[in-house]
């Protein structure tokens, strides 16, 4: 992708975990790599087609003197956030953070600190099969696209399925939805959790009735055995509720394990039923 490339800004800061550090103050680094289209912009001159690369200059210099805090990591990791959501246009940011006058006790050059983050399309599953099922699902999108760091892109059409699983449910409604985020896949996680509570989930029995009920399906092409965290979710592939609504907005989308699109693993279930 094309990049801006912002090289050795110099910031005074008071980071750091010694107490002089945070009195005294010193001397910080930065470059950043933006990631963005710049075609747009190039074809046409227009600077409102990408970004300033002197506000993001003297964005970079308030959020770090604004924010102090103990580690590099935390700065940088603060800084890419603040970045992200303050440029729209930008993909990723290559952020790397170097303190020359880092309190050692020995001579060096400097340390420094170097991430990557960035935007990612995330794509869950939503259900509902108690109280105002219709309500439900609304409030959790429209909650979903209030979340900072979250953009919902497309939302898939409900339908009624009947429950899986367990006899005697009440038939659900079933959706999904996709976004982009600039959250990390376990706070990702964290804020779908708090709205399943917010909509009045209680924990209890697997697949019992549930208000709200978000799984999800992909972050990006993560793979993950992480049984908090599992991704692709690692049902979704026997779930006709799931595949249907993500078929509806992600019919081309190939899953990161076995590079079957949506579309087909969808056709070939129903094959196999029909035969
Ligand atoms: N991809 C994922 N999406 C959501 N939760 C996940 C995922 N992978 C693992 N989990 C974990 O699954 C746990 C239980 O989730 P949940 O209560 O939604 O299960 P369930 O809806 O009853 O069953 P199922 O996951 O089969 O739909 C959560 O604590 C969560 O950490
Ligand atoms: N039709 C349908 N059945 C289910 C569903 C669901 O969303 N739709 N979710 C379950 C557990 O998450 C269990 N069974």
């Amino acid at each position: 992708m094309d990049y801006l490339n912002i090289e050795g800004l110099v910031v005074f800061a008071h980071h750091g975990v010694f107490p002089e550090e945070n009195k005294l103050g010193q001397r910080f680094e930065i470059s950043a790599r933006l990631d963005l289209v710049t075609s747009h912009a190039g074809m046409q001159d227009d600077l409102s087609r990408s970004v300033d690369y002197g506000a993001v200059c003297h964005s970079i210099q308030d959020f770090f003197q604004a924010h102090p805090v103990k580690l590099i990591e935390t700065a940088a990791e603060q800084l890419a956030r603040h970045l992200l959501l303050s440029f729209p246009a930008l993909h990723t940011v290559v952020l790397r953070i170097a303190k020359p006058w880092a309190p050692i006790g020995l001579p060096l050059d400097q340390v420094s600190v170097n991430i990557t983050r960035g935007w990612h399309p995330v794509t869950v599953a939503m259900g509902s099969n108690q109280g105002d099922r219709l309500k439900n699902l609304c409030d959790a999108l429209e909650a979903l696209d209030r979340i900072p760091g979250i953009r919902v892109k497309k939302i898939a059409s409900f339908i009624e399925t009947p429950a899986a699983g367990r006899h005697n449910e009440p038939p659900y409604l079933n959706g999904a939805v996709l976004f982009d985020t600039c959250l990390l896949p376990r706070e990702c996680l964290r804020q779908l959790q708090a709205l399943e509570k917010a909509a009045g989930r209680q924990p209890g029995e697997k697949w019992s009735t549930r208000p709200l009920d978000l799984d999800m399906i992909f972050y990006d092409d993560l793979i993950s055995e992480n049984p908090r965290l599992y991704l692709p979710h690692p049902r979704y592939r026997e779930r006709d509720f799931v595949l249907k609504p993500l078929n509806d907005i992600i019919p081309y989308h190939k899953d990161p394990l076995t590079g079957e699109n949506i579309q087909a693993i969808l056709q070939a279930r129903q094959l196999k039923k029909g035969r």
